[in-house]
């Protein structure tokens, strides 16, 4: 069922009043099922609604997303999320949708008509869209920021969310030429506030993207990557006989749980897989050097349990970030 939006307080002319704890609880109550807010997420969405930049470094699976998708909720207009990875858009979209939240994603490989569908949408006098997805490279694009100062013009656009904002940065792991155009960002829509979301900086990192993404006084927010939950363990290979038959003995200890394997190099990974499928544990390989149908298979029976474990490169990541 599409639930509605919940009536808050929200921004009101110059005053800039914002939505107080208990409304902003109410919002994650009602949408996400949550109880509370976690680690330093009510921090975020508090600056963001008051108009600061923020700057949010959380570990994986910390909860980013809530930071920009609660102020979606909380005002009228639009949050745009800049995301790397189209795989990664369609998810979140999905997700908000099946929770009644009006999302959408732009990208290639929609059709004409459904890229209409948006665009029209948010040339209308009152938008439904709360969430708009967008790829850096669109960002760049001359027609795309022209679009957005129009509907900035019009007072809808309440936010810029840049997810996996280390991608900005040429010092960090993960470069990404297009995201170093966003820095045009600032120049064209000024007062719009930035939040920028990491799981991963290096302090030169992070200094990197708020100055790239010209940040003023962003509230930066650093929460801890300690998880009591994950055990950690290191087995030197060359101290072990057999380092597959360690890695399978291990792994059938864990039960029917279902696990990842990484490995440098594509071969090691169907070397691997097929060994721990000899020795009666389910498994896949997953590279670059599959096709994307192969692997998006191996995907789906991995998370539907059907293989218990994936033996990746790093290509498993990029994929279902
Ligand atoms: N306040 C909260 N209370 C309980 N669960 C939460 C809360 N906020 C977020 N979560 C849950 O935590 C999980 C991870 O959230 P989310 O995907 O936003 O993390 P993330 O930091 O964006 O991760 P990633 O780095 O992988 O993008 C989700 O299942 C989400 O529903």
């Amino acid at each position: 069922m599409k639930k509605s939006p919940l009536p808050v307080q929200s921004v009101s002319g110059t005053e800039k009043k914002v939505c107080g704890k208990e409304a902003l609880v109410k919002l994650l109550r009602w949408h996400f099922g949550h109880a509370e807010f976690r680690g330093r997420q009510l921090e975020a969405i508090e600056a963001i609604l008051s108009g600061r930049d923020c700057f949010c470094l959380m570990p994986t699976g910390g909860g980013k997303s809530m930071c920009y998708q609660i102020p979606a909720l909380a005002k009228p207009g639009i949050v745009l999320v800049v995301c790397p990875l189209i795989a990664l858009m369609e998810n979140q979209v999905m997700a908000l949708k099946e929770k009644g939240i009006a999302a959408e994603f732009l990208s290639s490989t929609q059709t004409t008509k459904v890229r209409d569908k948006i665009h029209e949408d948010l040339q209308s006098g009152k938008p439904s869209l709360r969430l708009l997805y967008v790829t850096p490279e669109l960002i760049a694009t001359p027609g795309f920021m022209s679009r957005l100062t129009k509907i900035h013009a019009r007072g809808l656009l309440n936010l810029i969310a840049i997810d996996e904002a280390h991608c900005i940065s040429s010092w960090g792991h993960d470069f990404r030429p297009s995201y170093r155009k966003l820095s045009s960002l600032r120049n064209h829509l000024p007062d719009v506030p930035i939040l920028a979301l990491t799981a991963t900086a290096v302090p030169k990192v992070q200094k990197d993207v708020i100055e790239s993404l010209c940040l003023q006084n962003p509230l930066v927010l650093k929460s801890s990557f300690n998880r009591p939950n994950i055990y950690y363990e290191v087995r030197y290979k060359d101290l072990l006989d057999d380092v597959y038959a360690d890695l399978s003995k291990l792994l059938k200890s864990c039960g029917n749980v279902c696990g990842i394997v990484y490995c440098l190099e594509r071969t090691t990974c169907d070397e691997l897989s097929a060994h721990l499928s000899k020795n009666g544990i389910s498994s896949a390989a997953y590279h670059a050097g599959l096709n994307n149908k192969l692997r998006s298979s191996v995907l789906d029976d991995w998370i539907s349990s059907k293989i218990q474990v994936v033996v990746a490169t790093v290509a498993f990541g990029y994929d279902i970030l």
